[in-house]
């Protein structure tokens, strides 16, 4: 464990270093963990993945979105249905129609189809050498996947968000973590 004010101060600092890399240097990272994710998907073939739409300089993976699809993978969006609650997933495909959630970040505008993925991609704000993340502080990630022990969690995150942290009482490791140098299967995942 760790004061919450190095970890919000770590959380800040790794932010903005994200935020003010160069939007070309992330386009080619971001290009390298596309063909990483479609290859990790063609290995492990889950058969439904929990995706997202980029905020604050996130990897943007959307463009492989539909090879996904067209692999046979359903595919689904984070849906934050209440603030202190696990996230929900809703059923997406490229092209539904969209309307913004709470937090401006779109979602389906149909939130009636939700489903259970078998992997969730979750974007890392900070990562550690042994897969445990750091996000925005709002615990969700964290939640969900304590309540939903099933799901097994892909961590995506460029190689500069790796930093020495100590993990926070609630943390769940990362099953595998892909960055833009390596793709690594994680020991210390919640599940086999
Ligand atoms: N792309 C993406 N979608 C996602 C998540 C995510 O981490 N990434 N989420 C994963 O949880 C959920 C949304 N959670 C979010 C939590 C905090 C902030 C955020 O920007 N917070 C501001 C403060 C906002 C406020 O206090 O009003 C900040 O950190 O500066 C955004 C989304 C669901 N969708
Ligand atoms: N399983 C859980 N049960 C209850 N509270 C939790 C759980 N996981 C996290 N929290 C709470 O959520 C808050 C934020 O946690 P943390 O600092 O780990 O966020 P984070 O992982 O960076 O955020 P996020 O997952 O939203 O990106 C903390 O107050 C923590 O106590």
């Amino acid at each position: 464990m760790q004061a919450s004010g190095e970890r919000n101060a770590l959380r800040r600092r790794l932010l903005q270093q994200r935020l003010q890399t160069a939007p070309s240097l992330r386009q080619q990272w971001d290009a390298v963990l596309m063909q990483q994710l479609l290859d990790w998907c063609h290995q492990q073939q889950p058969s439904s993945l929990a995706v997202y739409w980029p905020i604050q300089a996130e990897p943007d993976l959307r463009a492989c979105y539909p090879q996904l699809v067209s692999m046979g993978i359903s595919l689904a969006l984070p849906w934050v249905v209440q603030a202190d609650a696990p996230l929900q997933f809703l059923a997406w495909q490229p092209g539904d129609a969209m309307e913004a959630d709470r937090y401006g970040i779109p979602l389906p505008a149909q939130r009636t189809h939700l489903l259970m993925p078998e992997v969730v991609l979750v974007p890392c704000v900070g990562f550690n050498a042994d897969a445990y993340r750091l996000g925005y502080g709002g615990g969700f990630y964290d939640r969900t996947l304590a309540a939903f022990p099933s799901i097994r969690a892909l961590g995506v995150a460029y190689r500069c968000a790796q930093a020495d942290f100590l993990p926070g009482e609630h943390d769940i490791p990362m099953q595998w973590m892909l960055t833009e140098d390596q793709a690594d299967a994680c020991t210390g995942g919640h599940q086999s």
